[in-house]
Parts: structure tokens; sequence; C-alpha cells
């Protein structure tokens, strides 16, 4: 739970991080149902997009036709959607005390433009700073899929490769690598869970990250029966109350 300046309440943000096909979308959706269906106002939102401003960056940053893409441009094209979002979504989200559940922020920054394509690590740093205005997530799921082959396997298999996942096996294994280190130096907000096993036991595996801050969740892990993490083994989707869109009720409860 962070505070504003002032020490008042707000909500709860929760990044999800990871590579291609990780697992982030999965399970960002089966959270954001199960809090919503206890009367939370979950925002869902994606790096890069969330807004339109956002939206329009993410089709150019994304499209495998924009080779020509420098990595600086890169860079300042996923801090521009992020300044973005962080200005006109997530704080306003966080100030009205709801729950922010975002695929990526800015340690996929680290990962993939400091890493990945070899940007000054302390230019990122900042540049992740200036786009963000303090926010950080109280959070960070990182999700570990088994390999990096099988990850990007999982990711394309459905509508093909866009830009950054066409980036070769090599960058994707550097990221995987970084997300590695990222996590470890920061162990208190970044938590590391394997996506290897079902998506029901990943799906608890997160919870069990999670439970300090939504203590409802210590009841879920305890019925050992895991009826309520079984939906996500079937073929049959969930809810789908939960899309990308934003707000979509209002809080019952604060976050305890
Ligand atoms: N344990 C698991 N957790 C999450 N997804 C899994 C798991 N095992 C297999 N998958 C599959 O991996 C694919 C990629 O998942 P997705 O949530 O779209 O990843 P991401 O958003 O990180 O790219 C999906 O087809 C999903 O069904
Ligand atoms: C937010 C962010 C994403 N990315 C990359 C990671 C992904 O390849 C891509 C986002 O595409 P997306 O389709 O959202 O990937 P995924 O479903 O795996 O999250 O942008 C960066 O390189 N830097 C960033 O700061």
């Amino acid at each position: 739970m962070t505070s504003n300046k002032a020490g008042q309440r707000r909500g709860v943000f929760v990044s999800f991080e990871g590579g291609e096909g990780a697992g982030k979308t999965t399970h960002i959706r089966f959270l954001a149902e199960t809090l919503e269906a206890r009367g939370f106002e979950v925002v869902r939102l994606r790096e890069p997009g969330g807004t339109a401003i956002g939206d329009k960056l993410r089709s150019i940053v994304l499209d495998p036709g924009n080779a020509a893409m420098c990595d600086a441009c890169e860079l300042l094209v996923y801090e521009a959607a992020r300044a973005q979002i962080v200005e006109e979504v997530i704080k306003p989200a966080l100030d009205r005390g709801a729950v922010v559940l975002c695929d990526r922020f800015f340690d996929s920054t680290t990962a993939y433009q400091a890493y990945g394509r070899g940007i000054d690590a302390d230019f990122v740093r900042r540049a992740n700073q200036f786009a963000c205005q303090g926010v950080v997530p109280d959070r960070t799921i990182l999700l570990v899929p088994p390999s990096t082959k099988d990850g990007l396997i999982r990711a394309t298999k459905n509508d093909g490769a866009d830009r950054l996942e066409s980036a070769g096996v090599e960058f994707h294994e550097r990221v995987r690598n970084a997300f590695a280190e990222i996590a470890a130096d920061d162990p208190k907000r970044i938590r590391t869970v394997y996506s290897a096993d079902k998506k029901s036991k990943t799906s608890q595996a997160v919870f069990a990250e999670l439970a300090d801050i939504f203590p409802f969740m210590v009841e879920l892990l305890a019925d050992e029966s895991g009826a309520h993490f079984a939906p996500l083994d079937t073929k049959k989707p969930h809810t789908g109350k939960a899309t990308f869109a934003a707000p979509v009720s209002h809080s019952k409860n604060g976050a305890e």
C-alpha cells in the first residue's frame, strides 16, 4: 500500500514482469477477476498502452515494419507512453484507492533497453524516474517461463511475432537474465514465480506473494482442494469481466 505526500491511504499498485509468453496476461486477468469479485476497483493496464496516446505509441514501437527504429528512439517511445499512463491513469487511480494491475512497468525498460539493447543503465534509470514521477509498484511479480524459447513459442503461436518478439533468442536470453538480476537486487518488491507448471499452481504462487497486501488470499490458499484456482486449468474462459478498459466498478473494500 502506498501513501501520498500527506500520508493519506492510497490504492495498491502491482506490476507483472517477465519475458515474452511468461503468463502475465493470464495471471493478471485471473487476479483482476478475483479482486473484482470481492468489490475492489481494479484498473487493469498494459505497457506500452493504457491511454489513447500510449496505444498509438504501442503500435509504432511494436510494428515489425519499423525495422529502422534505433535503440534511442525505442527507449524514448516506451518512456513517452509511460509518462502518459502515469499522469493520466495510474496516479489518479492510486489517489482514489483503486488496485492498479499493470502488465509491465519500468523494470521492462531496464531489462529490454538497458540489458537487452545495451543502452547506458544509469541513463535508463533516470529516464524511468522522469517518466514515473515517483510512482513505484508496491509489489512486482516476475513470471518466468520454462525457457526463453518456450516463452517465445507461447507468445507468438496465435498472432505471429511483433518487432520486439522478432529480436532474436540471444536478445531475449539477455532479457531473461536481466530480470533475474533485477529481482535479486530488490527482493522485497520483486517476487519471482515460475510459470512452468499448471496455470493453477502458478496462480497459487502469485497469490502467495500478494497475501500480505490482500489478506483475504490467505483463506483461498488454505483451501487444500485448490478449487478456487481450478478454473485456470479448464479450457473455458474466465468470467471475462476484466478487460484492458480502465475502471470497471467502484470500491467497496479498500485493500487492507
Ligand atoms: N503456468 C502458466 N501460467 C501462465 N500461462 C501459461 C502457463 N502455462 C502455459 N501458459 C500459456 O502461455 C501462453 C502465454 O501466456 P500469456 O498470459 O499470454 O503471457 P504473456 O502475457 O506474459 O505474454 C498462454 O497460451 C498460456 O495459456
Ligand atoms: C514496457 C516495455 C515493453 N517492452 C517490450 C516487451 C514486449 O516485447 C513488448 C510489449 O509487447 P506485449 O505484446 O505487451 O508483450 P507481452 O505480452 O509479452 O507483455 O514491448 C520493452 O522493450 N520495454 C518496455 O519498457
